[in-house]
């Protein structure tokens, strides 16, 4: 098997790789980077934990060393923390240069941020939204003369989930020089295939995992079904089995909303479980805290919304647990794929209540693989029942008290804002979009009911009509006689 060196790069990056225990390519690796060294655009889709981020920095780093100069690069990626753990790659692999970069994000100083990039980093790694902000507040640095673009977690960025990037992407694009090499990479790049195909057109080079299943072989995957209302005490228990069967362990749960983060770590921690939340609600400096002192083992479970199923690489995680079952199957390969990376092992289990047994369905059919059932004892889940609920409802009256949901409207409105819009006319427009959609949703219904009915009235006449024929058999039909 070719070794990093036999892929083009320099002995410099081949040292730095063995220093980082990087000996062997991954496939992703040995496919993408003689490419990209070629000048070639390229999307990379392979399974999470393989390798991607160094697929991309390490010729990106080779290129600059050759022709040094700021700002060379441009990574975008959809969520902060993942901006730093880039960064970190940067850094590390890109020492012997003197590598400078900046990591412009969401809230961190805008003031800072800006003196950063006007000197002149050779490496920018932002999310879209602050990213544009700079592009439309400031003419202290330019991107015109990028040479590498590079879209981590590609497909995120370009579809319209609950944040919408495309206006920033927009903005972006069109600073950036049409002269350049784009760099697109995820776990589930095929998703969104067509249009991230058209910001790659110089000689793209695509390269994708060839596996049955979409998510890692060394990953056991599970589902637990219980009841919506008792799903907390599963969780508890789940949470204290792993504990008293391991020593060393962590975990990450994944919860739908912020709030149900909130609240379950408030509830974790009232039966002294070691937790920390990560959730968009967050101040960003206790966002990073919280990610700091789990990646430390400080804290053992990390509880948190989708904000951290993209990209995080904390190798010491064994068990994903998914609070929710996700509706998308892509959002759960990449929660699950928290677990198992670079070759280790790991455990899935997301709970399933009756009502999302189909998207379990959507899941295993994506994936490729069926979930296993998880069992667990259920008189011990029966006896700390109450418990777990009294808890829960304690948590949830304190947190209303602290006015969760006030906050995050002001929150809301204060983001609002600083992308330039009018809250309140923001509120209108979205009222006015609920009442033309509510408006469709019904003439759809009456379209639908009246076809229904139309149907339904075919099938009585058709009803009536095989009802009228056997009874027209009874009586004997009028033979022909001659006359
Ligand atoms: N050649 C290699 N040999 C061994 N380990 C590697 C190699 N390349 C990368 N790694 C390690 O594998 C881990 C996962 O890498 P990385 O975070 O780049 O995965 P990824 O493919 O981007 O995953 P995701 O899709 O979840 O973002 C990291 O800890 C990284 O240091």
């Amino acid at each position: 098997m070719a070794g990093f060196a036999e892929l083009g790069l320099s002995s410099w990056l081949v040292e730095q790789c063995r220093q980082l225990g990087l000996k062997q390519p991954t496939p992703v690796q040995l496919g993408c980077i003689p490419a990209i060294l070629e000048g070639r655009d390229c999307l990379g889709c392979a399974k999470t934990g393989s390798g991607k981020t160094a697929a991309f920095v390490l010729p990106i780093l080779q290129k600059l060393s050759e022709d040094p100069y700021g700002i060379f690069c441009l990574v975008l990626t959809p969520t902060r923390e993942l901006a730093y753990q880039i960064a970190e790659q940067f850094r590390v692999l890109g020492k012997p240069l003197g590598l400078k970069d900046c990591i412009i994000v969401g809230g961190m100083d805008m003031v800072t941020q800006a003196l950063e990039l006007s000197r002149k980093p050779h490496v920018v790694i932002a999310t879209p939204g602050r990213l544009a902000d700079h592009l439309r507040s400031s003419n202290t640095f330019s991107i015109k003369k990028i040479h590498f673009l590079v879209m981590d977690e590609a497909d995120r960025l370009l579809e319209q989930g609950c944040t919408d990037f495309t206006v920033d992407l927009e903005a972006i694009l069109a600073a950036v020089p049409a002269r350049r090499q784009t760099l697109l990479f995820s776990a589930t790049l095929t998703d969104t295939l067509r249009e991230l195909q058209g910001l790659a057109t110089n000689q793209p080079f695509f390269w994708e995992a060839q596996a049955p299943v979409r998510t890692v072989e060394q990953l056991d995957q599970r589902y637990l079904l219980v009841p919506e209302k008792v799903k907390d005490a599963y969780l508890v228990h789940l949470i204290q089995n792993f504990q008293d069967e391991h020593e060393d362990w962590s975990i990450i749960i994944f919860t739908n909303t912020c709030k149900t983060c909130q609240v379950l770590c408030m509830m974790l921690r009232k039966f002294n479980f070691p937790t920390v939340a990560l959730h968009s609600m967050m101040k960003q400096k206790e966002r990073f805290a919280a990610l700091a002192k789990f990646k430390s083992s400080i804290y053992r479970i990390l509880i948190a919304t989708d904000v951290a199923s993209r990209g995080l690489d904390i190798p010491t995680v064994q068990v994903v647990i998914n609070h929710n079952t996700p509706g998308l199957p892509k959002i759960y390969i990449h929660r699950v794929g928290r677990t198992a990376r670079a070759g280790r092992q790991g455990q899935a289990i997301t709970l399933v209540t009756q009502y999302d047994i189909h998207l379990v369905h959507a899941i295993e059919e994506q994936i490729n693989k069926k979930l296993e059932e998880f069992v667990v004892e259920e008189a011990e889940v029966l006896q700390i029942l109450t418990q777990v609920n009294v808890v829960r409802r304690e948590c949830e009256i304190k947190l209303e008290a602290a006015n969760f949901d006030e906050k995050k409207e002001i929150n809301k409105r204060k983001q609002l804002i600083l992308e330039g819009k009018d809250p309140d006319l923001e509120a209108k427009r979205k009222a006015e979009l609920a009442k033309i959609k509510q408006k469709n949703r019904r003439f759809k219904e009456q379209v639908e009911h009246a076809l229904q009915q139309q149907k339904a009235g075919g099938a009585a006449r058709k009803r009536r009509l095989t009802r009228a024929q056997p009874a027209a058999r009874l009586t004997p039909a009028p033979t022909q006689g001659p006359a």
